[in-house]
């Protein structure tokens, strides 16, 4: 699609045929509120979502120019564990886009744009949900993120996860006519697998889960549902909800911190180190505490239940495969060398700007390399060339094999030339 073509109903156009910028046609203009310093510097080897690595640190500072003052903006936020943050691709080089494109996860095989999460969409608007660390004054610092270094950000909103999960649905048994019954149960998702006798007793009782991916999930969705089987006290819904339990089942909408974090672990590789492991699950379970203590149970018991949703089976069952992540001993002890003190790797004295230690750099490269962050005409096309990335201060040689990436060298970006664009034939376009 061509920037200059018309989309959808006529905007409000001048004379001189310039659209109009304003709030009634949808044209307006945006004023950053601020950009985003990040641990990545190019769309190289940044994650294509901010689930693929929870170490990824960035902060954003509120702009004088949009509020004198930027902490009056922000009160009130530290009150929430997640918040929605909507940007611009800056980086994109191109305002074009396609109706259709090739998601990396779907290895060539296109879809509909408005099916992905491409940044090549009409309107370069990205949406990604990280963690809110702190606040202090008008800067908050984020983690769990996919921006690049200087992305323009237009807005922040809280995540409110009984507003932003969808919830299950319990229709009252009168309010549905037969018809209606049976639309709602064609209606279920191809990927949900249920018992025969539970679809009929969900048929009678007028009950109607969806599949969950567990890839999507969310550690609040958790505590939504931990909530909802504490407090409920109406026995008709308990007796719905063990339903619901034993129909999804086969769904993974079950769950508990391990199921929770298979998506970390998974992502992370076979080769992860235990310790890693050990960090994206105390990272879940510190999601959990702050969910619980933030104000979002304002709803009725049918909002409070288990949250539901159904993805693409692409999302899930990706034909690219995690990869195992090995470093070379070079690479080993480049890492090393970034820790200050000779002797102590876990030293919280490191030449990073964003990680805290030497490990926390190495789980992080593990994160990104497991997710296969090149672009599908790298992954068919140039298998046997060097990938470059930079991480924070490090700036990451490797290779990929069979399903394998290797890490062969780990320099500090201040020893490389142009260690920005250094990086590959095509952009990692997502
Ligand atoms: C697939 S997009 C997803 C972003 C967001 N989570 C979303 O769903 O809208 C993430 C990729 O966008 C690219 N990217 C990140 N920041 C960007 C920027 N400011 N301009 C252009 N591309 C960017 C990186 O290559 C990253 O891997």
């Amino acid at each position: 699609m061509q920037r200059s073509k018309k989309l959808g109903s006529p905007p409000a156009s001048s004379p001189c045929e310039c659209v109009k910028p304003t709030l009634e046609t949808g044209n307006i203009l945006t004023e950053p509120i601020g950009y985003i310093e990040s641990c990545f510097s190019a769309k190289n080897g940044t994650p294509r979502q901010p689930t693929i690595c929870s170490l990824s640190r960035a902060c954003l500072r509120i702009r004088k120019s949009v509020f004198n003052n930027p902490e009056h903006s922000v009160m009130g936020l530290e009150q929430f564990s997640h918040v929605w943050i909507l940007f611009v691709f800056h980086k994109n080089g191109h305002l074009s886009c396609k109706a259709k494109v090739q998601p990396p996860r779907l290895n060539g095989t296109k879809t509909g744009i408005f099916s992905t999460r491409s940044p090549h969409r009409p309107n370069a608007i990205g949406l990604t949900l990280a963690k809110l660390d702190r606040v202090e004054g008008g800067t908050i610092y984020l983690s769990g993120i996919d921006m690049i270094n200087g992305t323009p950000v237009l807005d922040i909103k809280p995540y409110i996860a009984d507003y932003d999960s969808p919830q299950d649905l319990i229709y009252p048994l009168d309010e549905l006519s037969l018809q209606e019954r049976e639309q709602k149960l064609k209606d279920l998702p191809c990927s949900i697998n249920m018992a025969g006798n539970n679809e009929q007793e969900l048929r009678t009782e007028g009950f109607r889960p969806q599949s969950h991916s567990r890839e999507g999930k969310h550690p609040a969705d958790q505590i939504a549902k931990e909530k909802y089987l504490k407090e409920k006290d109406s026995t008709d819904v308990q007796h719905l909800l063990h339903k619901f339990k034993s129909t999804t089942a086969d769904c993974n909408v079950e769950t508990g911190v391990n199921q929770n974090s298979g998506r970390d672990v998974g992502q992370i590789g076979l080769h992860q180190s235990k310790e890693c492991i050990n960090n994206s699950l105390s990272m879940v379970e510190g999601d959990a505490v702050m969910q619980e203590n933030s104000e979002t149970q304002h709803h009725s018991i049918v909002g409070d239940a288990a949250p539901a949703s159904c993805v693409a089976s692409w999302v899930k069952d990706s034909p690219v495969t995690t990869l195992e992540v090995r470093f070379t001993p070079n690479a080993e002890m480049d890492l090393e060398r970034f820790s200050l003190e000779d002797d102590t790797a876990d030293a919280s004295i490191t030449s990073f700007k964003y990680f805290r230690s030497v490990k926390e750099a190495k789980c992080a490269i593990i994160a990104v390399l497991a997710a296969d962050p090149r672009s599908v005409y790298r992954r068919k096309h140039c298998q046997d060339r060097l990938f470059y990335f930079s991480m924070d201060t490090a700036h990451i040689t490797c290779w990929f094999g069979d399903g394998f990436a290797e890490v062969l060298r780990i320099k500090h970006t201040d020893t490389v030339e142009n260690p920005v664009w250094q990086c590959s034939l095509q952009p990692a376009s997502s």
